[in-house]
C-alpha cells in the first residue's frame, strides 16, 4: 500500500480591520474587505498532517488526538474544490496517481486552546487546505488556494500568508475574486508585538457565523459600518502600515474593534461578547496612552472578550510598567522574560510611573484574566519535517 503523506503549519491572524458580515453564506463572501496581522507560530499554530492512499475506505480527520467528523458543509466545499484542482492536473497529465479520487486522513493539533475565541479555525482551516494543496502539488497561488480556505472560514483567508494582510472583499457573485493578499511581509515592520489577554469565558456569547447574520439582518449602523467607515479605514491602514505609522496604526485598530462592537451591541437583540474586564482593558489602554502623551498601545476584540493588544518592540518597557503590574499574576511571563527583565518592568514603574500617577490601578483586573500571551508578527504557512501520521500505516502516530 502506498501512502502519501504531506504536513504543514498555519498562523493564526488577528483582525485591525474587522470582517464582520456576509453578503453570501454559503460562498462565505464578506460584506467588507478586513486587515489582519498574522502571529508568531512558536506560541500560537496548527500543525497539520495530510495523507491519502487509494486503500482508504473513507475521508476521516482527528483533531487534538480525537477524532471528529468531516461532515460539516464548510470542510466538504474546501475538499471538493481541492480535488476539483486536482482533477484538472490529473487530466493534463494521465501518469499523475489519482489522487482527486482517493480518501483523505487529516490529522492536525493546535498549540493552543481550540475554541476559545483565539481563532484556531482560522489557523485550522488555512493549514488543512495548504496541507491538502501541497500533497496534490497544486500549481494555484496562495491566494487563489486562500479563496478555498475562505469557505472554510472567513478569517482563514488571512492565515495563508505572513505579516501584515488583506482580505479584498471582491464584487464577483462567485467569490473569485474575494482572496487574501499581503499587504507587506514580516520584515517589512518587524517591531510589531502583541500581548494577549485570555479572559476567563465560558462559551462564547453567539457563534460569529450566526452573530454576523444577525447583525446584517437588524443593524441600521451596520451599514453606516460597511458603507462609510470601513471602505475608508481600509485604504488609511494600508497606508499607516505601509508608513510604519504606529500612531495611526493603533488608532484605527481601536476605532474599528469599537465599531464592530457598536454594531452587535445594535443588532436586535444586541449581541455581547466583550465583557467587564474587556471594558476596563480599554480603559487601562486609553489612560496609558494619555499617560505618557503618545499612543503605545493599541486594543482589539474579536467575538469573545479576549484582549489583544498591539505595541512596537520599542515601547515594550513603558507599556509593560503598567501590563506587568496589573497581569504579574497571570501565568504566560516567564517563558518570556527572565527574572532580571521581568524586574525592569517593576523597576520602571515604580520608577516612572507610580510617582506621577493620578488614579488607583485596579488590583482585582487580573483575576478576570486566566493567561497572558507574549507574541508578536510572524510568517505563513511553513514546511515542517514533523508529521502527525505514520507513512507505514496512514494512521494518526
Ligand atoms: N486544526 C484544525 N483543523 C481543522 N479544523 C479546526 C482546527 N482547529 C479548529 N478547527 C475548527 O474550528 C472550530 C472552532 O472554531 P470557533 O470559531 O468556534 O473558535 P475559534 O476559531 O477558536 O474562535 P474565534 O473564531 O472566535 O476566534 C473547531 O470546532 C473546528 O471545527
Ligand atoms: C470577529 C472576527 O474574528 C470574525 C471572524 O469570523 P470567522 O472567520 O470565524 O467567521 P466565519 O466566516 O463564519 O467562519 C473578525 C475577523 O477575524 O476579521
Amino acid at each position: 500500500m502506498s501512502v502519501y503523506v504531506a504536513s504543514t503549519t498555519a498562523p493564526v491572524n488577528i483582525a485591525t480591520l474587522k470582517y464582520w458580515g456576509k453578503r453570501d453564506k454559503n460562498l462565505n463572501l464578506p460584506t467588507n474587505s478586513s486587515i489582519s496581522v498574522t502571529l508568531a507560530q512558536q506560541d500560537l499554530r496548527t500543525l497539520t498532517s495530510v495523507a491519502t492512499s487509494e486503500s482508504f475506505p473513507e475521508d476521516k480527520l482527528w483533531l487534538n488526538g480525537k477524532e471528529e467528523s468531516l461532515q460539516s458543509e464548510r470542510t466538504q466545499h474546501c475538499l471538493q474544490d481541492l480535488r476539483d484542482l486536482r482533477k484538472q492536473l490529473e487530466a493534463a497529465d494521465p501518469s499523475l496517481p489519482r489522487f482527486s479520487q482517493w480518501k483523505l486522513r487529516i490529522v492536525s493539533e493546535n498549540n493552543f486552546p481550540t475554541a476559545a475565541g483565539l481563532a484556531s479555525s482560522a489557523a485550522g482551516f488555512a493549514a488543512l487546505v495548504v496541507a491538502i494543496a501541497k500533497l496534490y502539488q497544486l500549481p494555484q497561488s496562495y491566494s487563489d488556494i486562500s479563496k478555498i480556505a475562505r469557505k472554510g472560514s472567513g478569517s482563514a483567508c488571512r492565515s495563508l500568508f505572513g505579516g501584515y494582510v488583506a482580505w479584498e472583499m471582491g464584487s464577483n457573485p462567485d467569490g473569485s475574486d474575494s482572496k487574501a493578499v499581503e499587504i507587506a511581509p514580516m520584515e517589512h515592520w518587524p517591531q510589531m508585538k502583541a500581548a494577549v489577554l485570555v479572559a476567563c469565558a465560558d462559551k462564547k456569547d453567539t457563534p460569529s457565523t450566526s452573530g454576523m447574520q444577525q447583525t446584517v439582518a437588524t443593524s441600521d449602523l451596520f451599514q453606516e459600518r460597511i458603507n462609510v467607515v470601513v471602505p475608508k479605514r481600509f485604504e488609511e491602514m494600508k497606508q499607516a502600515i505601509l508608513n510604519k505609522d504606529f500612531a495611526l496604526f493603533a488608532e484605527l485598530t481601536m476605532k474599528d474593534s469599537n465599531s464592530f462592537h457598536a454594531t452587535c451591541l445594535d443588532s436586535f437583540p444586541p449581541i455581547f461578547y466583550m465583557n467587564d474586564t474587556s471594558r476596563k482593558i480599554v480603559k487601562l489602554c486609553h489612560f496609558i496612552n494619555a499617560f505618557y502623551g503618545e499612543t503605545i498601545v493599541a486594543y482589539t476584540y474579536d467575538a469573545g472578550p479576549n484582549a489583544v493588544l498591539y505595541y512596537l518592540q520599542e515601547n515594550e518597557e513603558k507599556l509593560f510598567a503598567f501590563i506587568y503590574k496589573v497581569f504579574q499574576n497571570n501565568q504566560g511571563w516567564d517563558s518570556k522574560f527572565s527574572a532580571k527583565e521581568l524586574a525592569k518592568f517593576s523597576e520602571y514603574f515604580s520608577t516612572n510611573v507610580e510617582p506621577k500617577l493620578t488614579t488607583v490601578l485596579d488590583d482585582e483586573l487580573h483575576k478576570g484574566v486566566t493567561r497572558v500571551i507574549l507574541t508578536q508578527v510572524g510568517p505563513g504557512p511553513q514546511n515542517t519535517t514533523d508529521s502527525l501520521i505514520d507513512p507505514s500505516t496512514g494512521l494518526p502516530k
